[in-house]
């Protein structure tokens, strides 16, 4: 497929009257990656509603429940840090303290071929965008069979327990909100890379610390947070309407894959 060809194919999903991601050299290009930026320094986030264009985000969230049955399922009870909770410790102290986590999973491997999650993800445009807009200076997507890009969905009670990524940045993409709940919260550099500030972590866990943020869950948004120093959570989805999103996942390294424990753990299987 030529250039043109992609770039008139994705422009069928994203939004690029609003959002240039094909020419970032152009001034609006430039203010969009300036924007990017400065809103990820100032709240750990960035918001582009509209990004996903309707038909595609209708599309999208209906490919996720027609592939339903073939998403994994994972349950678990974990600490903030996805590390082993201490046999002793004290109580107050959030190595102890254990969040819930529910969600299933459609792996990448399933997404299909025409799928608009594909389509975008598949775009050299889109991956150098973000890589711009995270202010990374190598960013490659992720050479995963199972973990490239998913399709999560939350169903009644699901949610993710309060955590600080792994990663220093992730990107979703809103398709289908819950009516109630599934919202996202954080608080934003509530640890640095020098100070654990468990007292705050404890005051977050025990709904007692100032400064909790919520972002909108407009359906169509791409977002980019900076996790790993701002604890957050999505809260339980209460009610019929399941919470749908996709997660694209991306490294610094080029071809970087998952081990086959994590594939696991989070897919079922390896590939
Ligand atoms: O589903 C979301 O909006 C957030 C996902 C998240 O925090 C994570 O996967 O670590
Ligand atoms: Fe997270």
């Amino acid at each position: 497929m030529t250039e043109l060809q992609q770039t008139t194919r994705a422009s069928q999903v994203i939004d690029l009257d609003r959002y240039p991601i094909d020419r970032l050299d152009s001034p609006k290009g430039r203010a969009l990656v300036a924007f990017c930026r400065a809103s990820l320094a100032f709240e750990g986030a960035c918001q582009l509603p509209g990004f996903i264009r309707p038909t595609a985000v209708e599309r999208l969230a209906a490919e996720a429940v027609a592939k339903r049955d073939q998403a994994y399922r994972t349950d678990a009870k974990h600490n903030v840090y996805f590390e082993a909770v201490p046999e002793t410790s004290a109580p107050a102290d959030p190595q102890s303290m254990l969040q819930h986590s529910s969600k299933s999973a459609i792996a990448w491997d399933l997404i299909g071929p025409d799928s608009a999650l594909r389509i975008a993800y598949e775009w050299d445009a889109l991956t150098n965008f973000l890589g711009q807009a995270l202010d990374m200076a190598e960013f490659y997507r992720y050479a995963d069979p199972l973990g490239a890009a998913s399709l999560m969905i939350f169903a009644e009670g699901d949610e993710l327990g309060w955590h600080f990524d792994r990663s220093p940045f992730a990107v979703t993409l809103m398709l289908q909100p819950a009516t109630e709940g599934g919202a996202y919260e954080y608080h934003h550099r509530l640890r640095r890379p020098d100070d654990e500030n468990k007292a705050g972590v404890v005051a977050a866990l025990q709904d007692e610390q100032p400064g909790r943020i919520t972002l909108p869950n407009e359906p169509g948004t791409l977002s980019l947070f900076r996790g790993q120093y701002s604890l957050h959570r999505v809260t339980p989805v209460q009610g019929d309407t399941t919470r749908i999103n996709a997660v694209l996942a991306y490294s610094t390294k080029p071809d970087d894959k998952m081990n086959t424990l994590t594939q696991e753990l989070f897919y079922g299987r390896s590939a």
